[in-house]
């Protein structure tokens, strides 16, 4: 079988924290080899080639929260849409939620997913299941049946789950079988009808907010439950300052909780909502400038453990019906990374392996992925990324059947242009 090289990539060096460039050798699938440019063109006769000259190559990006609408909303995206997406956006290991028609509740539906992924999908696809049935918090689903139809965890995002012996249950019935349980952290009693985060928005506006305490008491009693039933419990999307502290104070007495932030909590707050525009209407909502600076503090200091996307795609009729009807959510594949890299590297707030770190070893480490970092032996799915390419964000173009994003006409910088899954192109612009 012909190899494939992938030459002149720049590549993180972790230690050095420097860019060094790499002659990269796939075979069968996997990294077989890292050559150092010092040493010259390696002899690539017969072999395929991708030059990667002043571009960087990058372990492919992970996220572990995305939502592909699939099977039942295919309106709003499917696995074949969300995958390319994924793939456009250098995203080559995706973990999708079970918010799905049916809902991914049964073996069927994760059976399902798996199947029509590996047959039509671009990237690598992790199915969660639910906790309860329908997710509706009334009874646990079967997790043995699940877990042997291969959901990665259970989680009924979308929703918290309301009773406290419910999540209880549920965290002592996935530890019992070495699975983590991911949370949707909100309380009900404290949203209901609200769309929008307590603050100076919701203020100008006169609307009633959402507190912030609606997430942080979720937090609260899950890492209590988590300490006396010793699940892995990982908390999705944290977007307030005290769930921030919560997750921090509970890591430090030796809790295993893990935790993930979107990059609109780390870039956008209420004061930035140009008005009542349905695409900034996400959950947990975009929250005061204090709560940007403590996600972004507690994803520097290692509290929050990776960045996911909660790639949420809506069709533009149902966000057309207003603020307040629209449903809540926000594609984000195809800005992530570029986001973040404009905000946080090209300003020097942070290094360039950081946001790598946090997109790819870090997910992987969380989640036992065996991909997640460069190295010969590793499985070759790869992100080759333009970080000089400096383009407008247009939402017409993006690969996803849906386009409801806050960042369109952002002007950002560093744009994934070839992705690889196990060594095969899955999309390219080079
Ligand atoms: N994040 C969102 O605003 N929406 C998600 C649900 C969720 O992630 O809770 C969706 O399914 O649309
Ligand atoms: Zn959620
Ligand atoms: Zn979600």
């Amino acid at each position: 079988m012909k190899s494939l090289w992938i030459v002149n990539g720049q590549i993180w060096n972790e230690n050095k924290e420097q860019l060094e460039i790499r002659h990269v050798k796939i075979e069968n699938g996997l990294i077989a080899a890292i050559e150092d440019a010092a040493d010259g063109l390696p002899d690539t006769a017969g072999q395929d080639v991708v030059d990667a000259a002043g571009k960087l190559l990058s372990a492919g990006l992970i996220d572990m929260h995305v939502h592909l609408r699939d099977p039942g909303f295919e309106h709003k995206e499917d696995i074949v849409t969300g995958t390319k997406s994924a793939a456009k956006g250098g995203f080559t290991t995706i973990a999708c939620m079970p918010n799905t028609r049916p809902v991914t509740d049964t073996p069927e539906t994760v059976r399902y997913i798996l199947d029509k992924a590996d047959a039509e999908g671009l990237v690598k696809v992790l199915p969660y299941a639910a906790i309860t049935k329908n997710e509706l918090g009334r009874e646990l689903t079967d997790f043995a049946a699940l877990k042997a139809a291969g959901a990665i965890g259970f989680t009924d995002d979308g929703v918290g789950v309301q009773n406290a012996q419910m999540m209880k249950n549920a965290m002592a019935l996935a530890a019992s079988m070495d699975m983590p349980v991911i949370a949707h952290c909100e309380d009900d009693s404290l949203v209901e009808g609200l769309f929008v985060s307590e603050g100076k928005f919701a203020e100008r506006n006169g609307l009633k907010g959402i507190p912030n305490e609606s997430e942080a008491i979720h937090v609260g009693r899950d890492v209590l439950l988590a300490e006396s039933t010793g699940v892995h419990y990982h908390v999705c999307h944290v977007s307030t300052e005290q769930s921030v502290r919560l997750i921090r104070l509970a890591k430090q007495v030796g809790i295993k909780v893990t935790a993930e932030v979107c990059p609109h909590h780390l870039v956008l707050s209420d004061e930035d909502i140009p008005g009542m525009d349905p695409n900034w209407k996400m959950n947990p909502p975009l929250r005061t400038p204090r709560d940007v600076e403590a996600v972004i503090e507690g994803l520097e200091d290692g509290t929050l453990d990776m960045i996911v996307t909660d790639h949420a795609p809506h069709s533009a009729d149902e966000k057309a019906r207003g603020m307040q009807l629209a449903p809540f959510g926000i594609v984000g594949f195809e800005t992530a990374f570029p986001l973040l890299y404009t905000k946080f590297v090209q300003t020097g707030k942070w290094t360039l392996g950081f946001l790598l770190k946090r997109m790819t070893s870090d997910p992987a480490r969380v989640f036992r992925l065996a991909s997640g970092r460069l190295e010969v032996g590793a499985p070759a799915d790869l992100t080759i990324i333009d970080l000089e390419d400096e383009r407008t964000v247009d939402p017409q173009t993006f690969l996803s059947k849906s386009n409801n994003t806050p960042f369109g006409g952002w002007k950002l910088t560093g744009w994934p242009v070839l992705t690889l899954v196990d060594g095969a192109v899955v999309w390219s612009e080079l």
